[in-house]
């Protein structure tokens, strides 16, 4: 367990900081995705969008509140036991708890299974333990790209609990980046370009604002599948 810890402490690790898009102006947003749920990602420009995203997901409703039930009733109890991390200055991640788990009772073992077909090249690899993060109200994700060394070409995440954005930029161009708006209850898969070129972040409350419009960050905790490296 604590072994597996570490490895998550080195997902975290911030290798890459990107310094915040500079274009960040209302009507900069031009770059609606048209083809696929345009609600849900927006860009610095149109063809980004549209470059980008085969390898950007946000499927909406993909647990019901049932199933977010079973995960929390699975998951509580332990994280309660943790407290929230602030202190961590240089870390990609304030104000949260994290876990791991490899064994499930049968609803979210069904979930994640949904999860696994869905995201994942079938026969790929995963990383056994899956990966619980809490994030507290006030907590948030610094842009960080997660360890190539550690982790594959794909990553799924459920949002439970709570709306967020989480932001993707270009590691070598701050002009480049797109939001994606995470309802509760939806997965979110990056692949790829996505997650090799691109930091990702999950913006505080402050700043929590898709398109012009305020999303509250509450408590959030995702769920989130990966898989090897090849
Ligand atoms: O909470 C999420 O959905 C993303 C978490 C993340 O970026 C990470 O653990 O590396
Ligand atoms: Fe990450
Ligand atoms: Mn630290």
């Amino acid at each position: 367990m604590k072994l597996l810890l570490n490895v998550l402490k080195r997902i975290h690790k911030p290798a890459v900081y990107s310094s915040q898009p500079r274009c960040r102006s209302s009507s900069a947003r031009s770059g609606l995705l048209p083809l696929r749920d345009e609600a849900l990602i927006v860009g610095s420009n149109p063809e980004l969008v549209q470059r980008l995203g085969p390898q950007v997901e946000v499927r909406t409703g993909f647990v019901t509140e049932e199933e977010e039930g079973a995960f929390m009733q699975e998951l509580e109890l332990g994280l309660k036991k943790k407290r929230y991390e602030f202190d961590h200055w240089d870390g990609a991640i304030h104000g949260y708890r994290e876990t791991e788990r490899v064994m499930w009772g049968e609803r979210c073992e069904e979930v994640l299974s949904r999860v696994r077909s869905g995201a994942f090249p079938e026969g790929s690899p995963l990383l056994g333990p899956v990966h619980i993060l809490d994030l507290d109200k006030t907590g948030y994700i610094k842009p960080h790209i997660d360890s190539v060394k550690f982790c594959g070409s794909t990553i799924a995440g459920l949002s439970l609990l709570s709306d967020s954005i989480m932001r993707l930029v270009k590691e070598d161009d701050a002009e480049e980046w797109l939001d994606l708006l995470l309802p509760r209850f939806s997965l979110y898969i990056l692949r790829d370009q996505a997650r090799y070129n691109f930091t990702h972040q999950i913006l505080k409350d402050e700043e929590s604002v898709f398109n012009g419009q305020r999303v509250p960050r509450l408590r959030r905790i995702s769920v989130i599948c990966r898989n090897l490296p090849g």
